[in-house]
């Protein structure tokens, strides 16, 4: 049977006192980019975190790989989620932080070396996170969400402190992760990133 990678049926939440998702639902398969567009706080964030069973719905449901998200490694192992930037560990490089990641994940993606490369990060590699610039910082976010294995990648703003020319990169990162059969669901306030993708809004007007 050909399995669905994210289904959302009907979600509803309010979020102090006010209606965020008001019957939102949305459906991917493998191998699909999903941008979610609309306006500052329209719930894109919020869509994103009920995805990955960290927002709890009023009413609704919420599968992905046909089960409901939670917070046991099985479900975390399958989707890697990219929001506000993570914690770094003190005392470790930018290489350090990606060969951590490559170690822990069986199957990783791709080396720490590669990411570093993919992500333009080689000449920063040994300054620790800290030191880098704040779209340095984010392109290390990414790679670390890249290199990892995953069937979901939620990215929340991945073009957050990106330039122009790293964005068009961005872009080409996530069409190559769809290809190889990824399902990518990403906020976005890029044009041409959502231009790459199918359009949905949680105010519920489905865009062009
Ligand atoms: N913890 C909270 N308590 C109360 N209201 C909240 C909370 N978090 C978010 N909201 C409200 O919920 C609505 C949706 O927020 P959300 O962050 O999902 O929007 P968004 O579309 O991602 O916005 P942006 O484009 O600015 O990132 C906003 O009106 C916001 O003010």
């Amino acid at each position: 049977m050909y399995e669905k990678s994210v289904v959302a049926d009907d979600l509803h939440v309010a979020l102090g006192g006010e209606p965020v998702l008001q019957g939102f639902s949305l459906s991917t398969s493998p191998g699909e980019i999903v941008a979610v567009v609309g306006p500052n706080g329209s719930g894109k964030s919020t869509l994103l975190r009920c995805l990955a069973g960290l927002q709890p719905v009023e009413r609704g449901r919420v599968t992905v790989f046909g089960v409901a998200p939670s917070d046991d490694a099985a479900f975390w192992r399958d989707v890697a989620l990219l929001t506000d930037e993570p914690a770094w560990y003190p005392g470790l490089t930018s290489r350090e932080h990606l060969e951590l990641v490559e170690a822990v994940h069986g199957k990783p993606r791709m080396t720490a070396e590669t990411a570093l490369g993919l992500f333009e990060l080689t000449g920063r590699a040994d300054a620790p996170p800290q030191n880098l610039s704040t779209g340095q910082r984010q392109r290390l976010s990414l790679a670390a969400a890249f290199l990892r294995p995953s069937r979901l990648l939620l990215l929340d703003e991945p073009e957050r402190g990106l330039d122009t020319s790293f964005r068009v990169r961005l872009a080409e990162l996530v069409a190559a992760y769809a290809a190889e059969g990824g399902t990518v669901v990403m906020a976005t306030h890029d044009p041409a990133l959502a231009d790459c993708a199918r359009q949905v809004s949680p105010a519920g007007q489905a865009t062009p």
